[in-house]
């Protein structure tokens, strides 16, 4: 399935969720944005700048707040709610940077964009040993990850739940999308639990339950290596939560290891590629949607596709052993 963004919010039956801000309300965002630029010391990662954002929040579009609270109180069955129409100008972009754990340190339009739904959203927070604990990230393609299965590579990215092994995992990613990719149709793939359950066969659905799967860290968590015996689907067992990354979630049996690839199997079928395109975000329940991205050919030479990516939670307070200072940053 392929998911256009052309039209105004559809509802849940006709595909992902979508909202294309109106002319005015574009512009209302771009003051407010604006706004946040000059704000304090005008960088995303400082504490004064971050109670600004939150509180410049209050004022977005009364449709997005809307919509953005909808979400928040039921991600829907695709679990994914994309903003359209956001005041984004790639033309006035420097260029895209090409270098490994790139981020966003200053208050620019776009990093402030991102924040401001992400806190509409919830809280925003960062893993320190990502990306250097920045709040807003750069997902680009690097030339020396070419190959991995990370957000730097260009190789089909694996159906992944974000930071599958965190015990703080986020709750909702959201992607911001600067610069298309050349070929404009590098799609950013989604994939629901809701939409995927009934597919699979009640067997398969209790060893997935259980405490049968690990799932290892990436190399840059040098904390957690491999977490403990757990299960992927965790919650009610007619809508449950999933935690899955199909490149580093390990099955510990035979039975658990073909209840995997049948729950792959069943993820793909109901998958759907969403193509951004400058001024579009999309937000994923990190609960609800595993996202992945196809195979893509970057130039490196300034014009790749370019996204911000924000983390979100929902109950900051949970997090608090895991965030030194008490700050947005989590170990
Ligand atoms: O490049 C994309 O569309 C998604 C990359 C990704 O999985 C991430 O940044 O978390
Ligand atoms: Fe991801």
């Amino acid at each position: 399935m392929t998911s256009t963004m052309a039209s105004t919010k559809t509802d849940h039956a006709g595909g992902i969720s979508v909202l294309e801000l109106d002319g005015r309300e574009r512009g209302e965002l771009e003051a407010l944005a604006r706004t946040l630029t000059r704000a304090g010391a005008g960088l995303v990662d400082d504490t004064g700048w971050q109670a600004r954002a939150r509180a410049e929040s209050c004022r977005l579009p009364a449709r997005l707040s809307r919509t953005v609270r909808a979400f928040r109180h039921d991600a829907g069955p695709d679990g994914t709610l994309t903003v359209t129409n956001l005041p984004v100008a790639p033309e006035l972009l420097p260029a895209t940077p090409t270098v490994p754990d790139s981020v966003e340190r200053g208050a620019t339009v776009p990093a402030a964009l991102a924040v401001l739904l992400g806190c509409e959203l919830g809280t925003v927070i960062a893993y320190r040993d990502e990306k250097h604990g920045a709040l807003v990230q750069n997902v680009v393609p690097v030339p020396t990850l070419a190959g991995s299965q990370s957000n730097g590579g260009s190789v089909q990215l694996e159906f992944h739940t974000e930071n599958a092994f965190h015990p703080h995992r986020p709750d909702f990613v959201g992607l911001l999308c600067l610069r298309p990719a050349h070929e404009d149709q590098v799609g950013t793939q989604v994939a629901s639990i809701r939409r995927a359950r009934p597919l699979l066969d009640a067997a398969t659905l209790t060893v997935l339950q259980e405490d049968r799967f690990v799932t290892e860290a990436p190399p840059s968590f040098r904390t957690a290596e491999l977490s403990s015996p757990l299960p992927v689907l965790t919650g009610a067992p007619e809508d449950p939560d999933i935690c899955v990354d199909f490149h580093a979630t390990r099955a510990l049996d035979n039975a658990a290891e073909k209840a995997l690839v049948e729950l792959r199997e069943a993820l793909s079928a109901v998958r759907q590629d969403v193509v951004l395109r400058p001024g579009d975000m999309i937000f994923v329940d990190n609960r609800l949607v595993v996202h992945g991205r196809v195979a893509f050919s970057p130039r490196y030479d300034g014009t790749d596709r370019w996204l911000h990516r924000v983390f979100v939670h929902l109950d900051h307070r949970r997090s608090r052993g895991h965030r030194p200072g008490d700050g947005p940053v989590l170990t």
